[in-house]
């Protein structure tokens, strides 16, 4: 198989580089790879660069569909992962409810704990579930669909009425919708994948649904098209011009793409971080997004790093100070200021184009995520054994002092299993090029994310390695595929936690949310050990709050020299 070069920019001609652009807006594959079979392949991902003359017809639908359900309900959820839910959920997060529109929630997670929050919060006759799911097959999302629905048909509620489903043409949940008669259904265009369809329906049914204004999101992201078109010289085009930021960098062996941004707008670097994740973490290389760490001064950050600031103008002066010390730090920076809210839709624009100029530059396929399944596998398997025996295959060795328990895999071997000495050595391993992934199955809510932010902040500055974060299972839906699939330099502690709840079975499939929750971390485990990546997993008591808390006095000791 022909494997394409990796391509400097500043070694290309402008003709080349032009070329390059041109082939992107005129959807030809040959851009990425001399291969015709993946050539096919990524022929059928490229419709999102003809998003806004696509949508722009499709907006009085939307707002008709909006308007229409906006006085029957008082929340809508939307339940969805990766593609299908990180846009809709820096959307409701960043803009908020709006007067006179229902709620917005987004669910990404199979948490119990939340889970049950919902349940006995959510106005039930007054609920528009939304199911979005591009392949209409994604284990959490159908659990959610079966679960609310028999939660309806329990409360004597008709169900169809109050469903709605975002899928492809033909997919399975297409059917079932079909069949069981959701109130309507939406479709998913075939030809955009997941990470790149924040400006489909995956993007305006939640903007319509919020009530925010669609020619406005969309004017903000025709004008960043605009401002990337091949007609532009590669120098002027704003999305080429962060290709090449990002290329030449990762040339100089600086792979850590360090994103900051205003808080206002945190919500939309996780949608970010799959982007750049799955498209550019593959074939044991790629580009590392570093999301959601405390700024910090110039000293706790590696030389592997550069540096990007999502900013709103009218705020320029929060990070200023830091600004200044890392440029005279020699550090890269690029700082984007954005207007206002609605330019989000722009960088969507920038950031896709970006990314996927970055694959054709670095030789890499940026619309495939061959690693994801890995996990799926591992997780079916276990499901399977826990459905025929009643238990997972697994045994933690038991911390006696705090009631935690621990397992390592082959690659963080030590030789007498005692969770102190292992995190020691763990942390001792650990190199500064390198990066620490915690990845948490817990409830996905800004307290629990504050206290792994403190973690972060205490391993980067005392290992000045990079860190990385990511609730479980949304993380397997988003830089999951960049960790089994990326470079080498990863380590990993997967965080679980005691608290089945076995009232809350997921109908058709005899395990409860924990169950699902449990089998994919620890199949994650397996599989991050069997890509050869260092990994601890440790099983926190039902206080895991309290955990976390002895875990970082424990931590902070094994970090001291
Ligand atoms: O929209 P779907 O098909 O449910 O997929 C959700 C997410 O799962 C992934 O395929 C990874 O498992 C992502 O690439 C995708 O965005």
């Amino acid at each position: 198989m022909k494997k394409p070069p990796l391509r400097r920019p500043t070694s290309l001609s402008p003709e080349e580089k032009q070329a390059l652009v041109a082939g992107l807006f005129a959807q030809d594959p040959s851009i990425f790879t001399p291969e015709p079979e993946i050539q096919a392949r990524i022929a059928q991902r490229l419709g999102w660069i003809k998003a806004v003359e696509r949508m722009e017809p499709k907006l009085p639908e939307l707002k008709a569909f909006a308007e229409e359900v906006r006085g029957e309900f008082e929340e809508v959820l939307w339940c969805g992962m990766g593609g299908s839910s990180l846009f809709p959920l820096a959307l409701s997060l960043i803009f908020g409810p709006q007067e006179g529109y229902p709620r917005f929630t987004v669910l990404d997670t199979n948490d119990p704990e939340t889970i049950a929050e919902l349940e006995a919060h959510l106005p039930w006759e007054k609920t528009l579930f939304v199911i979005a799911s591009k392949s209409g097959t994604t284990v959490e999302t159908l659990a959610h669909y079966r679960y609310f629905w028999k939660a309806l048909e329990d409360r004597g509620l008709s169900p169809g009425p109050r469903f709605v489903a975002l899928t492809d043409p033909g997919s399975p949940l297409e059917a079932e919708a079909k069949e069981k008669g959701f109130r309507r259904v939406f479709h998913h265009p075939q030809d955009v994948g997941g990470r790149y369809a924040a400006l489909t329906e995956v993007g305006f049914l939640p903007a319509a649904l919020m009530g925010l204004d669609l020619e406005r999101a969309l004017g903000a992201a025709r004008e960043m098209f605009e401002a990337s078109s091949p007609e532009l010289p590669w120098e002027y085009n704003l999305s080429a011009w962060l290709a090449q930021y990002m290329v030449e960098h990762f040339v100089h062996g600086k792979d850590k793409l360090t994103i900051l941004t205003d808080p206002l707008l945190r919500p939309f670097a996780w949608w970010l971080e799959q982007l750049i994740a799955e498209s550019l973490g593959k074939n044991f290389t790629g580009i590392i997004p570093i999301v959601g760490e405390a700024p910090g001064s110039p000293t706790v950050y590696g030389p592997d790093r550069y540096f990007v600031y999502l900013g709103l103008r009218g705020r320029e002066n929060l990070y200023r100070r830091l600004f200044s010390d890392l440029r005279e730090a020699d550090f890269e920076l690029k700082t984007y200021f954005l207007e206002d809210r609605y330019e989000i839709f722009a960088e969507c624009v920038r950031w896709e184009i970006a990314v996927a100029l970055s694959g054709a530059l670095m030789g890499l396929n940026p619309f495939d995520e061959p690693d994801v399944v890995r996990t799926k596998q591992k997780t079916r398997e276990l499901v399977e054994k826990f459905r025929r025996t009643g238990e997972f295959p697994v045994e933690f060795y038991l911390d006696e002092d705090t009631g935690i328990g621990f397992l390592y895999a082959e690659t963080a071997k030590v030789e007498y299993p005692r969770l102190k000495a292992l995190i020691k050595k763990f942390f001792q391993e650990m190199s500064p090029w390198g990066y620490l992934g915690l990845l948490a199955y817990l409830p996905p809510e800004p307290e629990i994310e504050e206290i792994f932010r403190d973690l972060r902040t205490l391993i980067r500055g005392r290992r000045q390695c990079s860190t990385v974060f990511g609730f479980g299972p949304r993380y397997l839906h988003s830089t999951g595929q960049l960790f089994k699939g990326g470079t080498i330099s990863g380590r990993f502690i997967i965080f679980t936690r005691r608290g089945r709840r076995p009232e809350q079975v997921i109908p058709g499939e005899g395990i409860t949310f924990w169950d699902l929750q449990f089998a994919q971390a620890y199949g994650d485990f397996r599989a991050l050990e069997e890509a050869g990546r260092p990994v601890i997993h440790l099983h926190l008591t039902e206080d895991y709050r309290e955990d976390l808390r002895k875990l970082y006095q424990i931590f902070e000791e094994a970090l001291r020299l």
